[in-house]
Formats: C-alpha cells, structure tokens, sequence
C-alpha cells in the first residue's frame, strides 16, 4: 500500500541552531502517530515541514552521508535537499494541517469555513466568488455533523469556543478529501474535556475514514490514550519510535531528565482523559 509519509535524513536550521538534526520517519497509510517533545524540540518544525510550509537544510556533495533531506507524502515528493517540488499544489489538497489556533476564519460562518475545505478541487474562480454548489454545501453540513458541529453551522466562528473551533476544523480537512491529517499541538489552549473530544473526533476519522494522522502533543497521556504509536524528539533529534504506552514516567525520565515533567500530566487531568463518558440520556429508573 505504501507510505503515507516518508522522511530522510533530514535537517533543519536557524542562523545557527539546529532545529531538526537528521531526522528519519515513516508513517503508513493508516496510521495515528504522536509527535512528543518538550518546547523548542523541533515538532511544529517537523511538522510544517512536512507539509511543504517550509524548506529544510540544503544538502550537496559536501552534506554529511544519509542526510538527504527528501520528504514524500503519498509517494509524491514534498521536498528534496532543500528544494521544494515543483507540483506541490496538487499533493498539498491532499494534505490537511491543523494548527494550535487560528485555523478558521472569523467572520465567516462555520459552514462557509468547513465548505472552504473544497478550494483545492474546484476552478479558482467559483472559490474567489464564493459560488459553491448545493451539494458542497451539503457535504460541508455532513462534515461538520461528523465531528457534533452541525448546530452551529449557522454561527460565526468567531462566537465558537477553542475546542468547537477545532473540531470545525477537523470537519474543514473532511470537505477537504485530506488523506493525510498534519496537527500540530491542536489541544494546547483547551481544557480537558474539549481536548479529549478534539482527540476523540481525530481518532474517529482515522478509524473511520482511514485517514492517516500525524499530531503533535505537549503532553504524553493523550498520545497514550489515542495514539498506537509515538515518535519523540529531544533537541531536533528522534530519541524514541515505538508504542505509546511503553512511555511510563520512568522511562521518560530516562529520555529527557527533568524536562519530562513537562510531557507528564498530574492525575487530575489524565482523569478527565479517562474519564467515562458523560450518558446521553438519563437512566429510566431515574425519570420514572
Ligand atoms: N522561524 C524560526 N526562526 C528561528 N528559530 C526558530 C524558528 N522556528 C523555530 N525555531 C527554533 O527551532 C527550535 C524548534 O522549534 P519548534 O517550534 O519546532 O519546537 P516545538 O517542539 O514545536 O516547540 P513548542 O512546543 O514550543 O512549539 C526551537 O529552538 C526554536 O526556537
């Protein structure tokens, strides 16, 4: 079937810090993936790189073995040694990125945001006029009834809470046919309960829709609840690429000394991450 994403030897770096220091991945088709670290790591980088937003290192004759600097996504080429290919417009509709905040535009309502999803598959001119078909629209209303939005389709997404913002923008990479989902840190402003449903709805499409996941996480009990598996990176570099629940406190002390308490959640927390589901309906012998 292939890889969903496939990462070489790749490096990253600002004036003089290395953000990404040859980094290697790869993700299949399918997948659910956690990206952990403590700050500064390097995940929105690895992330946004991936994506073809950014350029990694240039690599040459000179450039260190194994250091190749290619991305492919889908079997197509992101990028290679720094450049970036030339078609990546068509790979990019196949890509959907979600970011901590600011995913949405504002003013516009929730629907028209979700319905967006659609600019990368129709001629330019009906997205710069706004002219999309009942059907888009229709489809749109679905997308958003996915992830538990469709009341708020109506309402401008400025008036939407993170969590709600979120999740509309889970619904947007739906319209959008995404088959691979790029989030970085989509849960780091929300409270628990928002976050678990941000989470929940993510696992959802990529059970559901196949949809292949790569999410970046601050803190390690989500990735252990909703994701197999879970690459770490420590200082640009992939320290950990294995199954999340062998990451207990003791081994991630072992990777990154003190600045684990970071990733590590205190129990009020996880509890709301495990936490049962609240019922939908009350119990008949309540309401009797
Ligand atoms: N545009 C930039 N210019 C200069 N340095 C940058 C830039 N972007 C990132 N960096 C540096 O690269 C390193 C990795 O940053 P990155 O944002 O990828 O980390 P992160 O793991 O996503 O951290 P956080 O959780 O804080 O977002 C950091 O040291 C950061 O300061």
């Amino acid at each position: 079937m292939g890889s969903a994403i496939k990462v070489d030897g790749l490096s990253k770096t600002f004036r003089k810090h290395r953000a990404l220091n040859n980094v290697s991945l790869t993700v299949d088709r399918g997948e659910m993936v956690a990206l952990i670290g403590a700050s500064g790591s390097g995940k929105s980088t690895l992330i946004r790189l991936i994506s073809g937003l950014e350029r990694g290192d240039k690599t040459g004759a000179a450039s260190q073995a194994g250091n190749s600097g290619r991305i492919q996504v889908l079997g197509s080429p992101v990028q290679d040694g720094g450049q970036l290919n030339r078609s990546i417009r068509n790979l990019r509709a196949r890509i959907g990125v979600i970011f901590q905040q600011f995913n949405l535009v504002n003013r516009l309502s929730l629907l028209t945001n979700v319905v967006l999803g659609v600019l990368g598959r129709i001629p330019a001119w009906r997205g710069t006029l706004g002219l999309f078909t009942r059907e888009e629209k229709m489809l749109a209303m679905e997308a958003l009834r996915r992830v538990g939005m469709d009341q708020y389709a109506g309402q401008r997404a400025s008036t939407l809470s993170g969590g709600q913002q979120q999740r509309a923008a889970i619904a947007r990479a739906l319209m959008q046919g995404a088959e691979v989902l790029l989030a970085d840190e989509p849960i780091a402003s929300l409270d628990p309960e928002s976050a678990r449903r941000v989470m929940e709805n993510m696992a959802r499409i990529n059970r559901e829709d196949g949809i292949t996941i790569v999410v970046s996480l601050h803190q390690v009990a989500y990735a252990m609840r909703y994701c197999p598996r879970t690459v770490a990176l420590r200082a640009g570099e992939v320290v950990y690429d294995g199954p999340s629940e062998a990451l207990t406190p003791s081994f991630l002390r072992e990777l990154y000394g003190a600045d684990s308490e970071e990733l590590v959640m205190d129990e009020t927390l996880s509890g709301a991450i495990h936490g049962v589901e609240a019922p939908q309906q009350m119990p008949i012998a309540a309401t009797a």
